[in-house]
């Protein structure tokens, strides 16, 4: 398993060499103003496969591709950075304008979307409306270990929220997350998040959601979580 991380690794710096315009790690200390210079980097859609991604992961993903087709799925696509309307509900409601964030903000990126091509989260999630649930399909890259050889339990973590904040809409808090690990997962393998919304009561959505491999003979983990909309009238700062 190390073996075809290292060899994926290898492949993924060989193809940084050829690939024109890709977005440099933040840790080559460029800086950061550099990674949004231009509207291209910006509105780049990261939700969609790049020459990282395995064979499980392309071909579940043009699986559901198919199921798009008819109306009942959507891609999700996914930014470095929410829209600006997005961020304005959010930061009305978080930040003190008296703080003068908007430089340090302007810099701001969805931590998950900040690594290159394959070294950290490569994911895509598909979304059915009518049955109020997700699918995110997410290959964790060499970057997200934590005990040898297995992805942190912390990146998982982080996936889940992810995950099951797909699953609202809207604006919205995680407020409660509850994760069992039960089974580790090897690094650089494909794992398929099933998340769904169990109840919805005045401004809490309950959702649930498990991780398994992609025959579905293992089951990784399983998680509540508990997401809170935001209230416009409130200032949580
Ligand atoms: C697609 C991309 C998805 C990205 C997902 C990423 C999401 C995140 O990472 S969010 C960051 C992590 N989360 C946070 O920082 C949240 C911090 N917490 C907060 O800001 C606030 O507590 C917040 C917004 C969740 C709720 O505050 P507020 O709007 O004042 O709600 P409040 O009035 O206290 O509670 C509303 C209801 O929720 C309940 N509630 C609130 N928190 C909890 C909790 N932790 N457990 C159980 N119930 C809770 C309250 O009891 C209340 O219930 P009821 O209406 O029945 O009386």
């Amino acid at each position: 398993m190390l073996r075809s991380c290292t060899a994926g690794l290898r492949s993924i710096w060989a193809l940084r060499g050829r690939r024109e315009g890709a977005p440099r790690l933040s840790t080559d200390l460029q800086p950061a103003r550099r990674l949004f210079s231009t509207e291209k980097v910006i509105h780049k859609d990261w939700a969609l496969p790049n020459p990282s991604w395995s064979k499980d992961l392309k071909l579940l993903f043009d699986q559901f591709m198919k199921k798009c087709e008819d109306g009942s799925w959507e891609r999700l696509p996914s930014y470095k950075r929410r829209s600006t309307q997005e961020s304005e509900d959010f930061t009305t409601y978080f930040l003190d304008p008296k703080l003068g964030e908007e430089e340090r903000l302007s810099q701001a990126q969805l931590f998950t979307r900040g690594f290159e091509d394959g070294l950290g989260f490569e994911y895509v999630i598909f979304k059915n409306n009518d049955e109020k649930r997700t699918v995110c399909l997410f290959q964790g890259g060499p970057y997200l270990q934590g005990v040898p050889g297995l992805l942190h339990g912390g990146a998982m973590a982080t996936m889940i929220d992810i995950a099951l904040g797909s699953c609202t809409g809207g604006a919205v808090m995680t407020a409660n997350l509850n994760i069992n690990f039960k089974r580790p997962v090897p690094l650089c393998s494909v794992v398929v998040i099933n998340s769904q919304l169990d109840k919805l009561e005045g401004r809490k959505l309950f959702l649930s959601c498990n991780v398994r491999s992609v025959d579905e003979k293992t089951l990784y983990s399983e998680a509540t979580g508990l997401f809170i909309k935001v209230d416009p009238e409130k200032r949580s700062t």
